[in-house]
Order: structure tokens, then sequence, then C-alpha cells
């Protein structure tokens, strides 16, 4: 991946014009498009984004200000690459990968431009296992030997793909510095190359994989609303758009923390300055509810610190992808996730305008969809090139101004996702939790996935599913005529639909993420839909039979329904219990107006 030999000096240009975080330089005729160049005395990092004969264009990726016209721009001859091996995970990274945690203790919270450190240490010392030995035979992606990274991840160190060849020296088992090999090769042209723990990767570039897989195993978030109504595929792509403050980032914490991945790429893009702040100091303090320990053990943060320049927001994607694909070749399923992508967008403008290109819709660039789609594309399930299967699913917030979701980045983003999970402002204010519209929301992997659920959870699934999206949407009409002529004019089996209705966004949608309802598995949801769903069909019966809705619902057993979350999924007998307990009280209404009928009342 390398753009040109290394061992040659390197290449030098100078310093033409100076407009923010965009410059112009000359003397770059032997440059490389998307080479990563050192920018005047404080050797700034940039990198090439335009290149006409003799004059280059670089983005800077940090703070300008002091730089002038004839300082020197030098080459690197690579492209902008991360850094992989053990050591990333429970790390915090800017968005061009430099290691927060060690340069805000060096550098405090302002970073000085021009400061570099490698991504991993390499001197810390990991224990490691080797796995394959002298005299393998070796393709990319094989894994050489492990290190357990965290209590709750093992490190694999592959081989880098497209290598091939003979295995003819293995680290031994023991105590060994991330900045050593891990093995030497003879490849096919008889030359032994050392393969280093630590590899890098260019950003832009997707790591190559053997095959696609279907979408067909779900991404289980225990959230109710998007495991039983909306769910997410393994490898999918999601987005939750919603105005300030109904629930983005209470959403992606529930996912990075409860969501069926073992590795966890968060992507902070705030505006304001303390958003970022906010990100360090919160997942720090999360827990992994499964094992009990810090998520920051399978997790690694890429925050982007208010006073680096946009172009650092621009690549923090392609920097958390990169790794995202990386663990996934591992064999694992990792789920990233962006915050906000509207803010990585908004970076997006800010340089589309200082390299004066003709805007599109609201100022964003007319390639803004483009680069949308480079991201999400890179979501997936795949067998890796060493034929194990992992996962990378990307679930992306978006926060368009006014919660109004026809502005340019929501409906962009809405052509490359196939999940959409809309915030809704009304909910959020009436409180109801998680605010996920169920009327705007939508899942394209649904189908999909029925027959895992079906398999997995209870045959009727895909069918309870069905029956509970029409009774939604027959209460979205419902709700529409009360608004107009109240609910007394409504027929009783009318008023029963907006009845069960209630009863699903009370029972069933609503979930509170910070008690013990916070992971709800996909049985319990079931189990609750069941109840709800045996209770409409019986109830129906007694309407039809014209039995008063009032009596229907006016029973102990009816209020209880809202209360089965509070219920564990495998307390069999406390649903059956308020089964049992419903169906006497829909018997009894129904005697007693047999016998009222028969006694000529
Ligand atoms: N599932 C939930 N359960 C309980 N409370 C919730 C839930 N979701 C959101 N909230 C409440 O809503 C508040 C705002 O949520 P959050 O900070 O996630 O919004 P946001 O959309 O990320 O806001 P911003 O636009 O400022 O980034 C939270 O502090 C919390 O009180």
């Amino acid at each position: 991946m390398e753009l040109k030999n290394n061992s040659q000096a390197p290449h030098r240009g100078t310093v033409e014009f100076v407009n923010g975080p965009v410059i112009r330089a000359s003397g770059m005729r032997e440059f490389a498009m998307r080479e990563v160049v050192k920018v005047g005395p404080k050797r700034l990092m940039g990198e090439i984004i335009k290149m006409d004969g003799d004059e280059a264009t670089i983005q800077v990726y940090e703070d300008t200000d002091g730089l002038r016209v004839y300082e020197e721009v030098v080459g690197t001859g690579e492209p902008l690459s991360v850094e992989l091996g053990p050591g990333l995970i429970g790390s915090f990274f800017d968005g061009i990968g430099r290691p927060l945690d060690s340069l805000l203790e060096r550098e405090g919270m302002y970073i000085s431009p021009g400061t570099s450190v490698n991504m991993i240490n390499r001197e810390r010392l990991w224990e490691i296992t080797p796995v394959a030995k002298t005299g393998d035979l070796v393709t990319g992606g094989v894994v050489l030997a492990e290190a357990q990274e965290t209590p709750l991840l093992v490190h694999k160190i592959m081989t880098p793909p497209g290598f091939e060849g003979e295995i003819t020296w293995i680290i031994p088992a023991g105590r060994h510095h991330a900045g050593g090999d891990v093995a030497k090769v003879k490849d096919a042209f008889g030359r032994e190359v050392s393969i280093p723990i630590i590899q890098r990767w260019p950003v832009r570039t997707p790591r190559p994989y053997r095959e696609r897989l279907l979408p067909n195993e779900p991404f289980v978030t225990g959230q109710r609303v998007i495991d039983g109504l909306f769910p997410l595929a393994k490898g999918g792509t999601a987005c939750i758009p919603g105005g300030f403050g109904t629930g983005k980032t209470v959403t992606q914490h529930q996912l990075a923390k409860w969501g069926d991945a073992q590795v966890v790429i968060y992507i902070g893009c705030g505006e304001r300055g303390n958003e970022m702040t906010d990100v360090l100091e919160q997942f720090p303090v999360l827990e992994d509810p499964r094992s009990g320990r810090p998520l920051m053990e399978r997790t690694i943060l890429i925050a982007n610190t208010s006073n680096m320049p946009v172009a650092a927001r621009e690549a923090s994607i392609y920097t958390g992808i990169t790794l995202a694909e990386y663990f996934r070749d591992m064999g694992y399923d990792v789920a990233i996730m962006a915050d906000s992508t509207s803010r990585w967008a908004e970076a997006l403008r800010e340089l589309s305008g200082r390299l004066e290109e003709i805007p599109a819709e609201e100022g964003f660039p007319a390639y803004l969809p483009s680069r949308l789609a480079e991201f999400y594309e890179r979501a997936g399930r795949v067998v890796t090139i060493s034929g194990e299967n992992g996962s990378v699913s990307v679930i992306g917030a978006v926060s368009p101004p006014g919660g109004d979701f026809t502005e340019p980045v929501t409906r962009h983003t809405k052509r490359f996702i196939r999940c959409f999970w809309g915030l809704d402002k009304n909910l959020a204010n009436a409180r109801h939790y998680p605010a996920i519209s169920w009327t705007d929301s939508y899942s394209e992997y649904a189908g999909e996935l029925d027959e895992w659920f079906c398999t997995n959870v209870d045959p009727r699934w895909g069918e309870v599913r069905g029956e509970v999206r029409n009774i939604l949407a027959e209460d979205n009409k419902i709700q529409q005529v009360i608004k107009l002529v109240g609910e007394d004019v409504l027929p009783d089996d009318q008023r029963l639909i907006a009845f069960t209705a209630f009863l699903i966004k009370n029972g069933y949608l609503q979930q509170n993420s910070f008690g013990s309802d916070s992971y709800s598995p996909p049985l319990k949801g079931f189990e609750i839909l069941s109840v709800i769903l045996e209770f409409h069909h019986k109830a129906m019966e007694l309407v039809r039979k014209d039995i008063p809705i009032s009596l229907i619902k006016d029973d102990e057993s009816v209020d209880a329904i809202t209360h089965l979350r509070e219920l564990a999924a495998d307390d069999r007998a406390g649903f059956d219990n308020l089964r049992g307990r419903i169906d006497t009280h829909l018997k009894r209404v129904a005697a007693e107006r047999t016998r009222k009928i028969r006694g000529g009342e």
C-alpha cells in the first residue's frame, strides 16, 4: 500500500496559499494523490486531496495559524493510515488516530499543532502465544499469534492481506514488546520478510474480504422497539436521526452496551467543546452489563477535539471504520457508532467552501452522498480472507436542524442505510423512551431476519410482528379521528384497537434505559406481545357480542399488562399467571353479560 519507496529522499514542495485548513503548494509534481505530507516548521499533518500539474491542494489536519507562504511541504510517501495491533482496545484517539490519552497526559486539553506520537505504544509488553508454527504455509489474514488484549478480548495477530509464504520463524510464547516482529516468512521469491506485530493500513481503502454474507442474523440490541419492530442485521446499517435532546446519545450508549458485538468503535463528532469531554468522561464509566467489567475493555473511542480543524473530523469516520474492519478480520462482530454524522457532514461543507467548490443543497458539496455511501458501504457480514465469519454493523446518529428529516444529510443517509430509527420530538416530550417513532421508522432487514427469530425465539415471530404493526398503523388513523371528534363517537371495535395500541406503546415499546428493564431479550418482548395480542383477540370477540369496552378494560389484570416488562424473560410462570387472570376476567365479563341478557336486562 506504500505510495513510494520510503528509502528515497522525501519530496519537498512550497506553500503558496493558506486558507484555514486548506492550503495550496507548488513544486508538488513528484508527490502522490492522497499522500500524507508535513507542512511548515511545525510539521503539521496534511493530506493531498487535489493535484494539478505542479500544484497540489492539501487539507491540513491541524491548526494552520502562523503558517506562512514559501514554507516547506515534505512528503511521507504514505497515504493516511492507521496502526493495527494489540493496545488499540480501551484507547481514545483523535480523528487522525493520535492517542488522546497519552496526548492529554502530555499536552493537556489543547494539543499543540505538529504533535506526533505513535498510535500504539511500542514499549508495552504483551503475553503472546503463537498459533502458527515454523514451516506453515500462510496466506493473508491467517492468525499467527494471540494476545489477551483485555479480559474481554483476545487480539489475533494476523498476516497482512495479500501476503503469502512459508513461516521460517515464529514468536515464542512469552512476554514481548508490541514493537517487535511476530514472524518471519519466506515469500514466493525466496526473500525472508519480517511481519511486525503492529501493521499499517490506509484508512480510505476498505480491507479485503472473501465473500459477503446475507444479512440474515440479527444484531440483537435488547431494545424491544428495535428487535421487535425494526431489527438490525449483523453487518447492517442503521441511522438514528433526531432533533436536539431526543435521545440519540442514550440510544447509542444502549447499543454500545447491549448490542450483539464483541468490539465497539465509537466516533464522537461533537460541535461544542464539552461534547467531546462528555464522551471521554461518560464512556470510561460505562459498564459492560454482561461481564460487569468496564465497557472500555472492548471499546475504542475516536473523539474529535473541539480545537482540531474540521479536516480531522472528516477523516475520523475512515479511521474508525478501518479499525472496525481489522477486528472483523479476526472473526469478531464489530459495531461502529458515529455520533453525529451531521457534524461530520458539516466538516465536509466547511472544507468544500474553503476549496471554493460549487455548493449543492444547503451548502453541502455535491459529493456528500458519495462520501456517505463510502462510509456505510463498508458495513457487512463477511467471510474474511482467512475464512472466518465477521461483521461490521454501522449505526450513525444524525442531528437534523430543527428535527427536519427532509434536510440533505438525513435524506441522503436514508439512501444508504436499511434501518431507520427516527426519533420523535413529541414522544421525547411526553417522556416516551426510547422515542423511536413507530410510524416513521423502518427496517428492510425485518423480512430476512424473521426466519432467525422464528427458529430461535418463537415460530409465530413474523406473524406477531405483522399484527402489532397493523394495530399501530390502524391506531394512527383512529387517533386522527379522535383528535377531530373525540373518542366517544368511535365504535367499540375501534376503541379496542386504540386501547390495544396503548398497551403496546406503554407495555412494550417504552423501555427505560436506566432501570432493570434496560436489556430485554427478544423472548421477553415476544411474551409481552403475545399476552397483549391474546387479550386483544379475546376482547374483540366480546366486543363483537356487543359487550361494552368499558367492562372489558376495567380490571386489575388488564392494568397489569403494562407492568409485564418488569418480569424476567424466563419468568414463564409470571406470564402464564397474568394470562390466566385475564382469561378469568374476560370469561366473567362474558358470563355476566349472558346472565343479564337471559334475565332480560
Ligand atoms: N431510553 C431512554 N430511557 C430513559 N431516558 C431516556 C432515554 N432516551 C433518552 N432519555 C432521556 O433524554 C435525555 C436526552 O437524551 P440524549 O442526551 O441521548 O439526547 P440527544 O438526542 O443525544 O441530545 P443532543 O441533541 O443534545 O445530542 C437523557 O438525558 C435522558 O434523560
